[in-house]
């Protein structure tokens, strides 16, 4: 478990880090480790590359359900890499400061680890290293080329990009591809790499029949008019998500019970996260 004092001197390395990122022409880079890495060690064991792409604003539990359950299914040796997007497509940046996100995606990957321990009997040294990253693109065909181009992954590793339904409707809105405003921008993102998509049913998305639904129009045809293929599909797995009666979790409902303080943060976010959102006094003035 993180000390205090440890965790602010992480801080102070990730805003040190950061800024050097932000300054710096890379679109990608890994500032972290968990656990910690020798130096100069090649990330090379693993056989997929599983991308948790979010703005942690802050990590919540959904996010860690999301990860491992990804890890846990997975029979391949897999790597996680939590990606902070420092540039949203849509949305402009709230508080809190990004290097309190980093802090907080560490204390996620320290509580994943230390979850998947406990579902396994297996030594910690062979649990899943989870990689720290920042990106500046927003979209996912640019940030999954980033990656691939930045050289810190063996070339060819297949990226498996875990998102929620939400967001695998904004991928296929045509609107994001200027000039042209079809989907064939996505063909070497879905002919080299997946989505895992965990449903996420609500009033705005739909229920579950109407999210699995999407994915069947998907593969009878029924976006070929925007550029789409129907063999994307197969790139594509829908898992499930919320069960009916459990609490809706979004780092918005998160940002709000840390304001008005009633309670409900301890259900919507890892303890590790609560403790380190009250103990920073974040998000007291959204
Ligand atoms: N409860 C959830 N169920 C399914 N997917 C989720 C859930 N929460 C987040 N995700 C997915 O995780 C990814 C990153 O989440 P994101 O940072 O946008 O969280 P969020 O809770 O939607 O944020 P905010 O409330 O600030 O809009 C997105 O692809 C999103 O769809
Ligand atoms: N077409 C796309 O690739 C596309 C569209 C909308 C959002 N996104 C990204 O999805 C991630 C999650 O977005 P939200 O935080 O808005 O839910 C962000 O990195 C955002 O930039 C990508």
């Amino acid at each position: 478990m993180a000390t205090s004092s440890s965790v602010q001197q992480l801080r102070i390395r990730y805003a040190t880090a950061l800024k050097a990122f932000i300054a710096s022409s890379k679109t990608f880079e890994i500032l972290d480790t968990v656990p910690p890495q020798l130096a100069g060690r090649p990330r090379d064991n693993s056989r997929s590359l599983f991308i948790l792409d979010s703005s942690y604003n802050p990590p919540t539990s959904a996010h860690l359900k999301i990860a491992t359950s990804a890890l846990e299914e997975s029979n391949r040796p897999s790597r996680l890499l939590l990606l902070l997007a420092t540039q949203n497509a849509d949305k402009p940046s709230k508080p809190a400061l990004y290097e309190d996100r980093l802090v907080m995606m560490t204390l996620l990957a320290q509580d994943l680890r230390t979850h998947l321990q406990s579902l396994s009997s297996a030594p910690l040294s062979d649990l899943p290293e989870i990689d720290i990253g920042v990106t500046k693109k927003p979209y996912f065909v640019d940030k999954a080329a980033a990656i691939e181009q930045s050289g810190e992954y063996p070339h060819g590793l297949e990226q498996v990009h875990l998102t929620g339904y939400d967001t695998l409707i904004r991928i296929f809105n045509p609107k994001y591809y200027p000039p042209t405003h079809t989907l064939q921008p996505l063909e070497p993102f879905l002919s080299r790499h997946r989505l895992r998509v965990t449903m996420r049913p609500d009033d705005e998305w739909g229920n579950r029949e109407e999210q699995e639904d999407y994915l069947r129009n998907l593969a009878q045809g029924g976006r070929e008019q925007d550029g789409a293929k129907r063999e994307w599909v197969d790139r594509i797995q829908l898992v499930e998500g919320r069960k009916a009666g459990e609490t809706p979790v979004s780092s918005t409902r998160a940002r709000q019970a840390a304001q008005s303080n009633d309670g409900l943060l301890s259900s919507l976010v890892p303890e590790s996260v609560r403790t380190y959102v009250v103990s920073q006094h974040l998000y007291q003035e959204e």
